[in-house]
């Protein structure tokens, strides 16, 4: 039977053959023109290295996360599908023209949404795995790394098991929607006999902040992000993000992350006719510069020993129960990385826009299970309802050519 992976190669073969046999088809006219574009669809992440990208890479301005549920039957099919998303990942991450087959019977090669060529756009396609991944299907029990966990309600949720759990979660991201839609659909069509799809949400970022490098500004109109820590620490990012050998974890989760996504609705029809400063009170920030309640830049410390009753700064306000900045008692130990969506009118008429919130740590129940803890109860949750999402573990990276992601978990069963 033919693979995926064999598909990959079997492409390389044809354009070989049609070169070789170029008497009867000329190669310009399978390998599609060449177009002129912007050289910001030239921008290439590397897919390899320690840590897989997209999880402490800048944002780009669009992701789709999609969670879904495998359907490999042995462990030979489950590492052949890590295998297969490792070639597609390199593939798509590239420049690349794209192959038009002339047959008119056999569907095309791709989509064909991009023309011709094929551009890394910034792409970054970053996979994680679920806790139900292991459970007995595959023999995986005793690795399973040892924070992960089934996402449970938190009081203010809502959550509809429609949009929550899943195998495997991918997380694509790039600057233009097109490049998004067209790494997804390429990597479906690729593992569809492995993988099927669970729930999908598509998110974005205002072009605006991220082509002027500035905090994006998420729905409710505030800077998110500012308080994350630098992702240029290294030091800082072993601390926060990744596993390392120190921590108790199976070892082949060193160079990996838990990931919490949630997906959340904002009530916008309500919030558009809150004063400024209640919303300014939820938050702890004033809304236009982001800077913290009283201080005048958005990176001015709060200063939370000079407010020490929460007089300036609420002690309910988000960023304060978030981040006390209390390092003996508490901390916020995880980064956030989240986008916008949208999605259409609900059943009431009204918007249903809201967050994917996407947060990255070393200790799930550190970082954004006791984070959510601290939050649980704020006044912010009048404007916010919980209604999805799941926890993950980001694989580590793929660290050389013939490297797949998911090998070191392989090797150890
Ligand atoms: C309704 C969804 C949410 C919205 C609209 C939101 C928005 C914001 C905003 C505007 C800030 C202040 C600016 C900044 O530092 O980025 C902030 C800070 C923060 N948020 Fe959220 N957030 C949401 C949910 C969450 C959740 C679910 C968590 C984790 C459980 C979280 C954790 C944090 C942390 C740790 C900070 C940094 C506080 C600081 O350093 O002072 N947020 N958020």
């Amino acid at each position: 039977m033919k693979t995926p992976s064999s598909f990959k190669l079997s492409r390389r073969n044809v354009l070989k053959k049609l070169v070789i046999g170029s008497a009867v088809f000329t190669v310009p006219a399978i390998v599609a023109q060449e177009r002129e574009v912007g050289s910001h669809y030239k921008k290439k992440i590397d897919y390899q290295g320690i840590h897989q990208a997209g999880v402490i890479t800048k944002e780009q301005k669009n992701v789709s996360f999609i969670s879904c549920n495998v359907t490999a039957m042995t462990l030979a099919e489950l590492k052949m599908l890590f295998k297969v998303l490792t070639g597609r990942i390199a593939y798509l991450t590239q420049s690349n023209n794209l192959l038009v087959n002339d047959n008119d019977k056999m569907p095309p090669f791709e989509s064909g949404m991009l023309g011709g060529h094929l551009d890394p756009d910034s792409l970054t396609v970053t996979v994680s795995l679920g806790a139900n991944l292991f459970d007995s299907r595959f023999g995986l029990q005793q690795l399973k790394p040892r924070h992960l966990v089934e996402m449970k309600s938190f009081p203010n949720d809502q959550l509809d098991p429609n949009w929550c759990g899943g195998d495997i979660g991918l997380q694509i991201c790039a600057n233009s929607p097109e490049s998004v839609v067209y790494a997804l659909r390429d990597i479906l069509q690729h593992t569809s006999m492995y993988i099927v799809p669970r729930w999908k949400m598509d998110g974005f970022l205002p072009s605006r902040d991220i082509d002027n490098k500035t905090t994006p500004v998420n729905l409710f109109g505030f800077k998110d992000g500012t308080g994350n820590a630098p992702a240029n620490n290294t030091d800082l990012m072993d601390d926060l993000v990744w596993v390392t050998a120190k921590d108790k974890e199976p070892h082949w989760c060193i160079g990996g992350s838990y990931q919490a996504v949630r997906l959340i609705r904002f009530n916008l029809e309500f919030w558009d006719r809150t004063p400024l400063e209640d919303q300014e009170n939820d938050f702890g920030r004033h809304k236009i510069t982001g800077a913290p309640i009283g201080m005048k830049h958005e990176h001015d410390s709060p200063e939370y020993e000079t407010d020490p009753h929460g007089d300036r700064i609420l002690f309910n306000s988000h960023m304060r129960r978030a981040e006390p900045r209390n390092p003996e008692r508490y901390t916020a130990k995880l980064r956030r990385r989240s986008y916008s969506y949208s999605l259409g009118i609900n059943n009431f008429g009204m918007l249903d826009m809201g967050l994917i919130f996407i947060c990255y740590q070393k200790n799930l129940q550190k970082g954004f299970i006791d984070t959510q803890k601290r939050l649980n109860g704020e006044p912010l949750e009048r404007y916010i309802k919980p209604f999805g999402g799941s926890y993950y573990f980001v694989l580590p990276g793929v660290k050389a050519n013939d490297d797949y992601l998911g090998q070191a978990l392989f090797n150890d069963v």
